[in-house]
């Protein structure tokens, strides 16, 4: 059989990978699709010295790849929105099928390619996208497809992960193990997508999109990140019997889809609460199935190259019939429904609350009244003094499920309270995951 041809678009940390694993395996490759998988030809601004392309016609047009009749399937591993979608959009009106890792571009224009795509009889597949090298997609579209999924809960970003593991168990400043997350390649261009929880949202919306039979709503989602969460929450948290982790959460009510992305206090004890470092983890809720939970690394030059090239081995497989190839969001685009989103200030749960106060006698029976006031339950309390001989002290405390909107306005409260010296902090406490 004819071989196929792939054009590789960006050949730094993921397209590197991409290139190293298709050309060490491609024996066993071949063995799987039936055919051989070839690298036609490479585009991109920087070279990569992990890779040997002494072999290899490479250009830095990018638009070469797309224009080139010979190529059959183009990798889109450049990252960012307006030059990629260009890109995969020209790509995709040539008649090419497309692989991308690129999560901003579909979780914001998805809708958009996939119907260029459909009208154009091309797959365009994107595994990479979400948790790195873990099947997450395959997972939700194929294996679980006879499921009716009631919630998803996910850490999906392995810098973010990365950075609170560090911070917790090394006490590694916050700047330091960010820099050492850019430094693996793990981080974004922009890594302010990790650190305020943009990433994970991309992630999250395309999750909910397959999970639920949904449209890609990412301008709808609640995001938070993890740079408002200090070593001393981390550790106050470890002292309630807690792990703060940053949380990707989906889960359908009567009343529409939750859709939200914050660090959360999770119990020690539970799995999700002992995912660190740069692996990332789903948990999916299925009436079938029950529970099922996915761990892997998130993040990293070969294990997201794991996810782009069997993406390449599904469309070699399927270059003649691409229609057989699952919708690109699992489900017909006739039947997707576009239910609500939901509000952030419905999501009832726990809280963990950081008070930093003066220290004088009242000021607790200050704080307790103002709860009091909101019929708002402390499950557990503690007062840490900040330094010695300083009259300053952090109160922590937890309380029991409340909506967040009666959440907010009671920290609005204490927040006016004369003795609160600061804005309170504000962590969710989860734990289904
Ligand atoms: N790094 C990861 O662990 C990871 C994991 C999953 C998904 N992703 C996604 O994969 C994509 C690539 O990420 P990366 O970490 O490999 O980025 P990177 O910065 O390491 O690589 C990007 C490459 O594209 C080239 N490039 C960019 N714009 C170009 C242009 N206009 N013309 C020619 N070449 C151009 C650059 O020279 C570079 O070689 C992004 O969409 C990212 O979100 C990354
Ligand atoms: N920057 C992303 C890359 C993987 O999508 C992360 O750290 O998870
Ligand atoms: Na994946």
């Amino acid at each position: 059989m004819k071989p196929v041809k792939v054009g590789i678009c960006g050949l730094g940390t993921v397209g590197g990978g991409t290139f190293n694993v298709l050309t060490r395996n491609t024996d066993s490759i071949t063995a799987r699709t039936g055919r051989q998988v070839i690298i036609e030809q490479v585009a991109t601004r920087r070279g990569n010295p992990a890779c040997d392309t002494s072999q290899t016609p490479v250009t830095t047009d990018i638009f070469d790849v797309a224009q080139n009749p010979d190529i059959d399937i183009l990798v889109e591993l450049i990252g960012g929105y307006d030059v990629a979608k260009d890109l995969i959009l020209t790509a995709i009106n040539n008649g090419k099928h497309v692989v991308t890792a690129n999560k901003a571009l579909i979780a914001e224009h998805g809708n958009e390619i996939f119907k260029a795509a459909r009208e154009n009889n091309v797959i365009v597949a994107y595994e990479a996208a979400v948790a790195g090298g873990i099947p997450v997609i395959k997972t939700l579209r194929e294996g679980l497809a006879a499921n009716d999924i009631n919630w998803l809960a996910g850490i999906i970003n392995g810098t973010g992960n990365f950075i609170l593991t560090e911070m917790g168990d090394k006490n590694r400043p916050f700047e330091d193990v960010l820099q050492e997350a850019q430094e693996l390649g793990y981080a974004e261009a922009d890594p302010t997508f990790d650190v305020e929880g943009i990433d994970a949202c991309h992630k999250l919306t395309i999750m909910a999109s397959i999970a639920f039979g949904i449209p890609l709503q990412f301008n709808k989602a609640f995001t938070e990140g993890i740079s408002q969460v200090t070593p001393g929450d981390i550790q106050y948290a470890e002292d309630f019997g807690y792990r703060i982790k940053h949380l990707g959460i989906s889960r359908k009510t009567e009343q529409g889809i939750e859709l939200r992305v914050h660090p959360a206090l999770i119990p020690a004890d539970r799995p999700m609460a002992n995912i660190n470092g740069v692996l990332n983890s789903v948990v999916i809720n299925a009436d079938a199935i029950g529970e099922t939970m996915l761990v892997g690394p998130g993040a990293g030059s070969e294990p997201t190259a794991s996810s782009v090239v069997a993406d390449i081995i599904d469309i070699a497989r399927n270059l003649e019939t691409p229609a057989s190839m699952p919708f690109p969001l699992g489900f017909h685009s006739d039947s997707m429904q576009p239910t609500e989103v939901l509000s952030v200030d419905d999501v009832e749960c726990p809280y963990y609350l950081r008070i930093h106060v003066d220290d004088h006698p009242g000021v607790i029976r200050a704080l307790s009244s103002v709860l009091d006031e909101y019929n708002i339950n402390i499950s557990a309390l503690t007062q840490k003094a900040a330094r010695e001989h300083d009259r300053h002290a952090d109160v922590v405390i937890l309380t029991e499920t409340v909506k967040e909107a009666v959440m907010k306005q009671a920290v609005k409260k204490i927040e006016a309270l004369e003795e609160v010296q600061s804005r309170v902090a504000l962590i969710r406490v989860e734990a289904m995951a």
